[in-house]
């Protein structure tokens, strides 16, 4: 039998890696050259556009990023071994030398255990500095060894320094993500998760998954990421593109809904109806009532001829086409057809000719048609629906003072003018939503759901309609006035009611000192969530009481930047701007969250913003200034708390908030 020699065995993995990086360089040379030649080889123009763009993204794909392995896990079944990367490598004769992490074979990797070894002998994890292959460690199954969390190779993942945007996680993505990864496109899920337990991890990678495996379908209908926000987007931008999938949107749901700009803003209240799902109704009321019964009968003349067309079918048509269900705006092009399909009849008997398009056109805009139209089923836009709602908002769904807090008191001079809110944009989709279908992306992952309006909820429902979607938020976290405290009434919301709702509890991110001192908070916000258990046992806490704040604060910043890793200071956002004035006069460089360009060390993060947001070293300013900023800022206090990776100091002079010192 032969000896097993680590180094002999190390070098032999350095072997192919270096063969598989040079067989992926070949593949991407072969995509190149085709891309070049694309126009040349394509029949006509569009070909040859269609053929430039796949070969434009094969190329993207086949990047090679020389500070990540190419792969980072093998498998022994059988007699075969299968190394699991980030993508197919083949050699020039097509056999596979690294598997793609999400092929049905790269399976095993993430889910073989001694109890279901799934025909694997040995799994062999990878250690990597800067993309050199440096360690591996063996678990044989057959042998009855098997590491879970204890890996090494894991553990050192979990604690490296966080820099930059965020990574993507394939090499040790666990089993109980890794079933969240690999659910069905069909299934839509809600995960329900603790701050840093990887929720934003498993929707990107399993976007990656279902592009990888449904690549046509989902070309074709997309796949859409909803965030918090622009510096949340940007955080996690590089996740896809490093899984070699460069074509998903990810968008907030103010991008979704903005088709106008906001140039006016609401009182909270006004805000907060504007949010309620019975706004929904309302406007469905307001939309449908313009409708109105026939009374008189259109008459057309047509050179020679007199067409008329009684009240008593006119009403018949619109009855109808109400019935059908059918968007507002499909609704009256329905009528407008029938009624036009009713004068061709008449012409055709009469002249026993088939009119043609130009005259079937000219009927649909003629005056008396169009008149017809104007009373029956008048035109609408999204804007002028909401214009007449906000100027008028009586309905009984609404009380007289909910009615009065939304009411416009002056009607703008045309609704193009009119001057709209964020919230008023929500409304305005809506109102679009109700005129004509939007068009269905394949699947929505949407993050931080636990702050979803329900009006904000059906903004993604109908772009969502006829796909599935990833749900991942924690109600603990939820910030916003409307924020859930059940997962059912979003999921309804939604479109997607019985989706499975589903715990993770594994925490990589924050660790356990810092877990138990903001776990202390979760009594007092009233949600009843799983709490996490952290894996990481290392990691630091300090509270320090100080009369003046900006110098401790400075204090903490030079003492973590003494360490690896990102720094970020967060405090209530009215300090910020103080804050940083304050550490630039002291020569420390910063920038805030969406200065993504910065080489800043330092970040000063606005407490509203750290939602998703992750740093080596965290230092809190003020909690209780927080807490004060807003309704739910214990919620907020929850977020800021959670956002430390290695270290957390928590700098007041004001009493910490009793919830916190609570033992
Ligand atoms: N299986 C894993 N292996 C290594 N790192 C992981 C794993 N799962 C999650 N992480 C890391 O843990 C950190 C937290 O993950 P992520 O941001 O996805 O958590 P989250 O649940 O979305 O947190 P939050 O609720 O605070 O937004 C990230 O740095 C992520 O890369």
């Amino acid at each position: 039998m032969p000896v097993f020699d680590l180094d002999t065995e190390l070098a032999a993995e350095r072997n192919h890696l270096r063969d598989s990086r040079a067989a992926l360089a070949r593949m991407r040379g072969r995509a190149e050259a085709l891309f070049s030649t694309g126009d040349k080889v394509a029949g006509d123009a569009y070909t040859a556009e269609q053929l430039g763009r796949h070969m434009a993204r094969r190329v993207l794909e086949l990047a090679d990023d020389p500070t990540t392995p190419l792969f980072f896990g093998r498998l022994d079944i059988e007699e075969s071994a299968y190394h699991v990367g980030r993508r197919h490598v083949t050699d020039d004769s097509g056999e596979p030398m690294v598997l793609d992490w999400r092929a049905p074979l790269s399976r095993s990797f993430y889910r073989a255990s001694v109890r279901d070894p799934q025909g694997v002998s040995t799994r062999r994890r990878f250690g990597f500095v800067k993309g050199e292959l440096t360690s591996f460690e063996d678990e044989h199954l057959d042998r009855g060894e098997e590491l879970g969390t204890s890996s090494r190779i894991l553990t050192a993942e979990i604690e490296r320094p966080r820099v930059g945007p965020m990574r993507d996680i394939v090499a040790t993505i666990q089993p109980e993500q890794d079933e969240l990864v690999r659910a069905d496109l069909a299934d839509s899920i809600c995960v329900q998760g603790a701050p840093g337990t990887g929720k934003t991890a498993v929707g990107l990678h399993r976007a990656a998954f279902l592009l990888y495996l449904h690549r046509e379908r989902l070309k074709r209908s997309g796949v859409l990421i909803v965030g918090p926000n622009a510096a949340f987007l940007s955080y996690i931008s590089a996740v896809l593109p490093a899984l070699g999938e460069v074509e998903v949107k990810q968008a907030t749901v103010d991008d979704l809904v903005g088709r106008t700009p906001v140039k006016a803003t609401d009182t909270d209240k006004a805000t907060n109806i504007k949010h309620d799902v019975r706004m929904a109704e309302v406007l469905r009321k307001a939309l449908w009532r313009r409708i109105g019964k026939p009374t008189e009968p259109i008459m057309v003349s047509d050179g020679s001829y007199r067409w008329r067309i009684d009240a008593e079918p006119l009403r018949r048509i619109v009855d109808e086409a109400r019935r059908e269900g059918l968007p507002y705006q499909l609704g009256r092009e329905r009528v407008q057809a029938r009624v036009v399909g009713l004068l061709q009849r008449q012409s055709e008997y009469r002249t026993g000719n088939s009119p043609n398009e130009t005259w079937l056109r000219k009927m649909a805009r003629i005056a008396p048609v169009k008149e017809f139209l104007d009373r029956a089923w008048p035109a609408v836009t999204p804007e002028s629906l909401v214009v007449e709602v906000l100027l008028d908002p009586t309905d009984d769904l609404l009380t007289a003072e909910e009615q009065e807090a939304i009411r416009w008191t002056r009607a703008p001079k045309t609704v193009k003018s009119a001057k709209f809110s964020a919230a008023d944009l929500v409304l305005i989709d809506e109102a679009a939503g109700l005129l004509e279908r939007e068009t269905s992306f394949g699947h929505v992952v949407v993050d931080e759901a636990q702050d979803l309006s329900p009006m904000q909820a059906r903004a993604i429902a109908r772009r969502s309609e006829h796909g599935s979607i990833t749900l991942l938020g924690d109600l603990a976290q939820g910030t916003a006035p409307w924020a859930a405290a059940d997962w059912r009434d979003t999921l309804a919301h939604l479109g997607k009611p019985d989706a499975a709702v589903v715990p993770l509890t594994i925490g990589f991110r924050v660790p356990a000192v810092v877990v138990e001192l903001a776990n202390r908070l979760l009594g007092a916000l009233d949600v009843s969530v799983p709490a996490a258990v952290s894996l990481r046992r290392d990691g630091d806490l300090s509270i320090v009481a100080a009369d003046d704040l900006d110098a401790a604060t400075l204090v903490e910043v030079t003492a973590a930047l003494e360490h690896e890793g990102s720094v970020a200071v967060i405090a209530a956002d009215t300090a910020v701007a103080r804050l940083r004035a304050h550490l630039t006069a002291a020569g420390i460089e910063n920038a805030t969250p969406d200065d993504v360009d910065s080489e800043a060390r330092v970040t000063v993060v606005p407490a509203t913003v750290a939602k998703g947001l992750e740093y080596d070293h965290v230092v809190v300013h003020e909690p209780a200034d927080i807490v004060a900023a807003e309704a739910r800022g214990l919620n907020r206090l929850y977020v800021v708390l959670t956002r430390a990776v290695s270290r957390l100091s928590v700098v007041h002079r004001k009493p910490l908030p009793e919830a916190l010192t609570a033992a």
